[in-house]
């Protein structure tokens, strides 16, 4: 049988010697335990392969680090930051899970969910843009998600449509952890700060200069103005996301990332025509310029656009609406 302990899994062999006794020998997963095959993708530090286990036949996809490119590249850290997040967020149907990781001399093994269904940007670019019932299935599993890792103390920090990847039903798996940010365990960090909306994150950043910045056209003015990140920057990126699936295109998009910066500092964004009012009006409560201004979680699920959908294992067990 396989189980796995903080993240690495071992399998047990059971060996009879010549006597009938029986052996049992913990065994570390290896490279030598699946059968490679097509790349899903890169990544700048990254291969994604998918893979088989040759013992189960279960299908993952593997991503593949370099050790002395990340080393020459100083992104040791966002390993271990990738590692430490996926093996804190264990049991959500909505977030990329990590099985086990192992390694060579040259290489880092993440063996994670496979995600066949590519990413949500991907479907958007085909579709144009979604209609109301697809936005609000992919905004309520996508919120879902969300919710759960700031409950696990995580801060995504980088949420944006290539992000959100979709499984072979088309159900949502988040992805993309390396720049994620873990909040101070509120029972451990003197501070105590419990990394409400708008709360400094943990002493460990705030300290140094920020090393990380999101995508530009996700990014939320507080990040721009004070290099502070908290929960509600990632709530500033969902609306951006909703806006998106409805307009077909994110509400701060410029000629170069220092003009967007500009439009999201000054809110300068506007709603096309024909753009649903019920959801003009979460979008409205969420690209707010004060994090602690923005509608909270609980809020998000009540609000009307979202009349309807069965919060909790309902919303996974149900069927992906046809992208139409
Ligand atoms: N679990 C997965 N299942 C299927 N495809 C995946 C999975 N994880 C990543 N991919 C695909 O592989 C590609 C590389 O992903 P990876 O996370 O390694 O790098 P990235 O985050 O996209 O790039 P960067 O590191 O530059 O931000 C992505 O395009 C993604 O779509
Ligand atoms: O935490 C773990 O899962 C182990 C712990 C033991 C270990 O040595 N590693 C690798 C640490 C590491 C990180 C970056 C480079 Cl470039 C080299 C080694 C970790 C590791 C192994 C495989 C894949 C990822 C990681 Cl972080």
């Amino acid at each position: 049988e396989e189980w796995s302990e903080r993240g690495a899994a071992v399998s047990a062999k059971q060996e009879t010697d010549a006597a009938g006794h029986t052996q049992t020998r913990l065994v570390k997963k290896g490279v030598k335990d699946f059968n490679f095959g097509r790349t899903l993708g890169e990544g700048s530090y990254s291969t994604v392969l998918a893979a088989t286990d040759r013992q189960t036949l279960k299908e993952y996809a593997i991503k593949v680090l370099d050790k002395r490119h990340i080393i020459k590249e100083k992104k040791v850290k966002y390993v271990n930051i990738e590692r430490d997040t996926l093996n804190r967020l264990t049991e959500h149907p909505g977030i990329v899970r990590l099985y086990y990781t192992f390694q060579d001399e040259r290489s880092l093994y993440f063996v994670l969910d496979l995600a066949s269904g590519g990413e949500l940007l991907g479907v958007l670019k085909k579709m144009g843009s979604f209609d109301v019932e697809c936005t609000r299935f992919y905004g309520a599993e996508i919120l879902d998600s969300v919710a759960y890792l700031h409950s696990r103390g995580i801060i995504h920090r980088d949420l944006k449509p290539e992000n959100v990847l979709l499984d072979r039903d088309m159900h949502v798996k988040i992805t993309d952890f390396g720049t994620a940010k873990i909040l101070a365990d509120p029972r451990r960090s003197a501070s105590g700060n419990s990394g409400a909306p708008g709360d400094p994150i943990d002493g460990a950043e705030t300290d140094r200069a920020v090393s990380f910045v999101g995508t530009a056209e996700y990014v939320s003015p507080e990040l721009l103005r004070d290099k502070n990140a908290c929960k509600a920057s990632d709530l500033w990126a969902f609306g951006c996301i909703v806006y998106q699936l409805l307009a077909g295109r994110p509400p701060f998009k410029a000629a170069n990332e220092y003009l967007t910066f500009q439009k999201i500092l000054a809110l300068e964004y506007t709603f096309p025509d024909g753009f649903p009012e019920v959801a003009r009006d979460l979008v409205e409560r969420l690209l707010v310029l004060e994090p602690a201004n923005r509608l909270p979680v609980e809020h998000i699920r009540n609000h009307r656009f979202f009349e309807g959908v069965q919060w909790g294992k309902g919303l996974w067990r149900q069927k992906a609406p046809r992208l139409k």
